[in-house]
């Protein structure tokens, strides 16, 4: 069997939806439109909580983990926006289109609900807490993400271990 974490899915999945908070980002620079989008985070909380629900999950421990999911995506974006401010260079000159980015982030919310789901006992034994944080730098060094995205992703992961 391959050596990694079990709960490598889900840390994977969360740097995944991390590195959408770049196109977001991207999406609403110079637009105007805020970074926080309540509406938009009510929706995802629903959706996620209806997913966990369907399989069998708790939802309101759906609601908590993607709660730090969102709250991580705004440090990712609150960076970017603070980085590109200080440095125009770098800020990005393609504009991407929200709507489907956000499409990509729906698909990625779905695996990571499943993938929560799948990993209920694990995120059950007092394990979990060394075994998330083996699983971030497994990620770590499969991504190799910047600062900003890595102390982000441990940020979305406060909630995961049940225990
Ligand atoms: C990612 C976005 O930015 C913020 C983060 C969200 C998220 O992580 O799902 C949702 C809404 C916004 O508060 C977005 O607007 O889609």
């Amino acid at each position: 069997a391959p050596c990694v974490s079990p709960l490598h899915p889900v840390a994977s999945l969360a740097a995944e939806r991390l590195a959408t908070a770049d196109l977001v980002a991207a999406a609403k620079w110079g637009t105007g439109s805020p970074i926080d989008d309540p509406a938009r985070e009510q929706q995802v909380l629903d959706a996620v909580a209806a997913q966990a629900a369907q399989l069998g999950a708790d939802p309101d421990e759906a609601r908590r983990v993607f709660r730090d999911q969102i709250e991580a995506n705004k440090i990712v974006q609150r960076g970017l926006f603070a980085r590109w401010a200080a440095h125009p260079e770098q800020a990005p000159t393609t504009k991407p289109d929200l709507n489907v980015v956000r499409q990509t982030i729906n698909r990625i919310n779905t695996d990571l609900v499943r993938a929560l789901a799948d990993t209920t006992a694990e995120r059950d034994t007092p394990a979990c807490g060394p075994e998330l944080a083996t699983a971030v730098v497994e990620v770590h060094h499969e991504k190799h993400p910047d600062l900003l995205h890595t102390g982000a992703l441990v940020r979305s992961l406060v909630s995961a271990c049940r225990v």
